[in-house]
């Protein structure tokens, strides 16, 4: 059997970062947490475009224009929607995931999905780099990874 294999080196990458607003206070901390590890990967500085979006159901138009420029290995999506008391949360939720898949079957760019959807605000700060890691910081390690793998098939 061969095995497509795909590299963690970010060297040569470039890499676009779409983040929503809403809820900036963990957004921006999903930011972070996916920047430090592009950078810890290798991936250049330079080679890093960020462009925020008013909220979450914002994602996928911004990542598909992005995708579509065709400058970019990966667009990484960052936002966090936190339940409240109407069905909002399921909407927002479910365009969001869907808009961001399409983006990335649509142009073929790997469009990540770093979007926390929480039942509250605890579970949003746990995912922002408290108790359970950085979900910015593994949506990063996925467009590494997938972009490198993507050249390879
Ligand atoms: N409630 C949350 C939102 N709501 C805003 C929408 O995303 C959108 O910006 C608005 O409906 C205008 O189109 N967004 C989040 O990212 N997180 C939320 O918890
Ligand atoms: C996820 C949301 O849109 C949320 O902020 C809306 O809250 P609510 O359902 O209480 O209006």
């Amino acid at each position: 059997m061969n095995v497509i294999q795909g590299s963690m080196n970010g060297e040569n990458l470039k890499i676009a970062i779409v983040t929503s607003e809403f809820n900036g206070f963990i957004t921006e901390q999903l930011l972070k947490g996916a920047e430090h590890t592009l950078l810890k990967y290798g991936v250049t500085a330079s080679n890093i475009d960020s462009l925020h979006v008013p909220g979450a159901f914002e994602l996928p138009l911004a990542a598909k224009k992005l995708a579509e420029t065709g400058r970019y290995d990966s667009v990484i999506t960052l936002g966090c929607v936190i339940r409240g008391a109407t069905s909002h949360y399921d909407y927002v939720c479910a365009e969001a995931a869907k808009g961001i898949s399409n983006a990335s079957i649509t142009t073929g760019i790997p469009v990540i999905f770093g979007v926390i959807t929480t039942e509250n605000i605890e579970q949003a700060i746990d995912r922002a780099g408290v108790k359970v890691g950085n979900k910015g910081s593994e949506a990063a390690i996925t467009a590494i990874e997938m972009a490198n793998k993507l050249k390879n098939i």
